[in-house]
């Protein structure tokens, strides 16, 4: 038996040499291409201007020139173009060289005589004739086998319907510098061995592709096509992220010729995940798509006019302040801005706001008034109501233009522009002057004429100081959005809007009270802008043709249907994990992912559950999921490891002394990438200024962009998303943590840990662990 292994081994490896020639092969010939194509880049750059004719004398030459300009320029970019095409499969060919496949599959067709032995690799690669394929790109119709069929019968689909037929191998390969390491057969997932070889690597600051290992439920999100949202349920682990990577790869290759990595567009939750994932696609030949934080996106929208608070600062708030009455009202308004209800709220403020209520700015001039509210008011009212707020808007903004024109005139003559004149300096005279003469106001001679001269200033100088004006007229900001933000709360009471929460005229004038310092907490940005677009006009984004949304728990209903408003034409893949919420309004099921049956319609949806878990062994999961009240059934996948220690110490130093041991130790067996995650910014911090004495340690801020190897100390929700070799949860006292709504949060920290979970607590350990039974853990006490 193992004498036909090795047989096998020695076969498949000179396949693979084969492979490699012929891959060497290719690379030299492209060698040989892109040398010279680089030097008709270098040649042409040079001889640019050599080459083209420029003639600006008459008309008819400056037509020629610009056309000839045109077309050197025209085979200039076709070059660098083709040259980028090079280089790309030039890029792909140096990996496939040192790893050219990872699987096999041998099919055969029905009707057909003969298997064939179909490899399956980063990228497709065909042989030296360019007839047959040596390797199939693991994105290509029939590559899709591998990922989805034990042998036996099996499928593909290609643009003529199914392909049938009979899989009589499947084999799976870990290639390194051109050697097989490792070859499997293996039956209905991808194998365990497999599994098992790429899992018990460490922990990695940079998260990896999976294309080797794609489990079947995973293809079915990277392949799936049918509907417009595809919604992705998965436990901690299970690959969500991966499997959306992969997905984008897919969709690039598979729809090529008319979809590019800028259609695509990522929101993710923090920046510091953005590094995390930012080498998957590269890895795989293809470019990033975009990626931003939904809060970019409204800092993008609303930072020119507020301090808009971010997602991270609110969740300290929620998890450090006393839950008095403050808290409790700022709580019930978070909930309740995040609802549906109060997106209907606001469509129907703003069918009342049709008709009367909205509210204006005086438009001021040198401090003094010269359209006040009141009057634009009128006109916005006294136009025809059956014409769209927004074009309303647009009216009164040409109404106001105009009135600013008037206002131009008006000003020119008057005694501040003399006094400014006078006190314009050489410098500025000579600004002017320049400026007057590039568009062409006078001739040299006429600047001589002293009456022409005062006018032009004084025209310059009024043009000047109106300018600002003019450019906040054309944003539209006269328009007074906070107040008529601020006004919907009196606006639903008295229209006794039904369901309101108990404290809901202190959630108005908290909210009032934030409008006035020019601050936006972060539950009323979506809001705010819904109405602002409501207003003025939509904000689309047609150039997204997909939408990924990771992390989807933290999203709140209103935030979906706004995001499914603003993106109308994209297609949408939504992922998340609904125990790990950890938002107040999604602890408190406010989450949109809990919603999502009534915010997206059920015909155009398609919902995909993951519940095995692939990052942490069997004795972290079995262990975590029993935090949860309700249950998830999480299977994991088969790797051991220790059983989490919990352990209680006597005091903060002794935590610390405790700590520290325990990091030395871990580090002592080889773990490389240690998480001690607090549970606030605070905590953290406090933990930070003792332990780094005695430890070298990076703290992680919200402001952290990107994280090495090595020890580093993390708030909890900062940790979300990413993954570490070992966690130690500093402080899992039940003073720390016991509100219910933070359950899921605990969770989620103890779900980040790869190999090894350790839990430190002071006195009583969090009432989380009470139904976590004790033989899924190491008790041990250092008191
Ligand atoms: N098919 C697979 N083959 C190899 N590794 C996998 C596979 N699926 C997932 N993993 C690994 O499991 C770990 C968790 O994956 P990932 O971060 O994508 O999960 P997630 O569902 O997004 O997790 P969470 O919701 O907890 O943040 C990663 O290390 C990933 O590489």
């Amino acid at each position: 038996m193992a004498e036909n292994k090795d047989l096998t081994k020695e076969i498949e490896q000179s396949h693979v040499d084969n492979v490699i020639h012929v891959i060497e092969k290719k690379l030299t010939r492209m060698e040989e291409k892109t040398g010279t194509l680089k030097q008709d880049i270098v040649s042409l750059r040079k001889t640019f201007w050599e080459d083209v004719t420029v003639n600006l004398d008459e008309p008819d030459d400056v037509i020629e020139t610009h056309t000839s300009i045109r077309q050197q320029s025209e085979l200039l970019s076709e070059r660098e173009r083709s040259h980028r095409q090079l280089y790309k499969q030039w890029n792909n060919l140096t990996r496939l060289k040192s790893s050219p496949f990872f699987g096999r599959i041998d099919f055969k067709e029905d009707g057909e005589e003969r298997t064939e032995k179909i490899y399956i690799g980063l990228f497709s690669l065909m042989d030296e004739q360019d007839e047959e394929f040596l390797v199939y790109d693991w994105r290509a119709p029939i590559s899709s086998m591998y990922y989805d069929y034990a042998p036996g019968p099996a499928k593909y689909e290609t643009m003529d319907g199914f392909i049938h037929g009979e899989m009589e191998l499947k084999r799976q390969y870990i290639i390194r510098d051109g050697k097989i390491k490792v070859l499997f057969d293996t039956g209905v997932t991808i194998g365990d061995e497999m599994l098992q070889e790429v899992l018990s690597d460490q922990a990695d600051t940079q998260m990896k592709s999976i294309v080797a290992t794609i489990q079947r439920e995973q293809n079915e999100i990277i392949r799936n096509d049918e509907k417009k949202y595809l919604i992705v349920q998965g436990s901690a682990g299970s690959g969500k992220t991966s499997a959306a990577l992969q997905r984008v790869a897919y969709l690039l290759y598979r729809y090529r010729k008319k979809l590019r990595a800028d259609n695509i567009l990522l929101f993710s939750p923090n920046p510091m995940f953005n590094s995390y994932v930012a080498n998957v696609l590269p890895e795989l030949g293809e470019e990033n798509m975009q990626q931003s934080t939904f809060f970019q996106y409204l800092l993008h929208r609303l930072d020119d006019d507020f301090i808009v608070e971010d997602p991270n600062t609110q969740i300290e708030y929620m998890l450090s302040t006393n839950r008095d009455a403050i808290f409790s009202v700022r709580k019930a308004g978070i909930l309740y801005k995040a609802s549906i209800a109060f997106k209907q709220m606001i469509d129907q403020y703003v069918l009342y706001l049709n008709d009367e209520g909205m509210q204006f700015k005086n438009i001021t001039f040198r401090k003094e008034k010269f359209i006040n509210k009141e009057e634009i008011e009128q006109y916005f009212y006294s136009l025809d109501r059956s014409i769209s707020i927004p074009n309303r808007i647009i009216i009164v903004k040409d109404w106001l233009l105009l009135k600013l024109k008037e206002k131009e005139q008006e000003e020119r003559p008057k005694e501040w522009v003399e006094e400014e004149r006078e006190l314009l300096e050489r410098e500025d005279y000579l600004k002017v002057y320049k400026k007057l003469q590039k568009e062409q106001r006078f001739t040299d001679d006429t600047f001589n004429d002293f009456d022409r001269e005062e006018k032009l200033l004084a025209e310059w100088i009024v043009r000047k100081r109106i300018k600002p004006l003019r450019r906040k007229i054309e944003s539209l900001a006269f328009i007074d959005l906070p107040t008529i933000y601020r006004n919907i709360f009196a606006w639903a009471l008295q229209s006794d809007f039904p369901n309101l929460p108990d404290c809901w005229q202190e959630i108005g004038e908290e909210t009032g009270n934030e409008l006035k310092n020019r601050q936006l907490n972060y539950e009323d940005a979506t809001p705010f802008l819904y109405i602002k677009d409501k207003l003025e006009g939509k904000h689309i984004y047609s150039g997204i043709r997909h939408l990924f949304i990771d992390e989807a728990q933290d999203y709140s209903p209103f935030q979906f249907a706004y995001i499914k408003e603003i993106f109308p034409n994209s297609k949408m893949t939504i992922l998340g994990d609904i125990n790990q919420s950890i938002y107040s309004h999604s602890t408190n099921n406010e989450s949109g992912l809990a919603k999502s049956d009534s915010l997206f319609p059920l015909e155009e949806q398609k919902k995909i559950v993951l519940t095995k878990s692939y990052r942490s062994t069997k004795q972290i999961v079995e262990f975590s999921e029993m935090i949860l009240t309700d249950r998830p059934s999480i299977e994991p996948f088969n790797r051991n490891g220790s059983k989490p220690m919990v352990a209680k110490v006597n005091n903060v130093p002794h935590l610390n002394e405790k700590i520290v041991e325990q990091v030395r130790k871990l580090q002592s067996e080889g773990k490389e990438t240690i998480a001690i995650i607090c549970k606030t910014a605070k905590e953290t911090l406090a933990a930070y200024q003792e332990l780094s004495k005695q430890l070298p340690m990076h703290l992680i801020q919200k402001e952290t962009h990107s994280y090495e190897k090595g020890l580093l100390i993390i708030p909890s929700y900062l940790a979300k998303g990413i993954e570490f070799d070992a966690v130690i949860i500093y402080n899992g006292s039940s003073d720390v943590y016991h509100e219910e709504d933070e359950r899921k949060l605990f969770y989620t920290a103890c779900t980040r840990a790869m190999h090894s979970l350790t839990l430190f607590y002071i006195g009583e350990k969090s009432p989380f662990l009470q139904k976590v039974d004790t033989s899924k853990y190491e008790e041990v006490s250092f008191a």
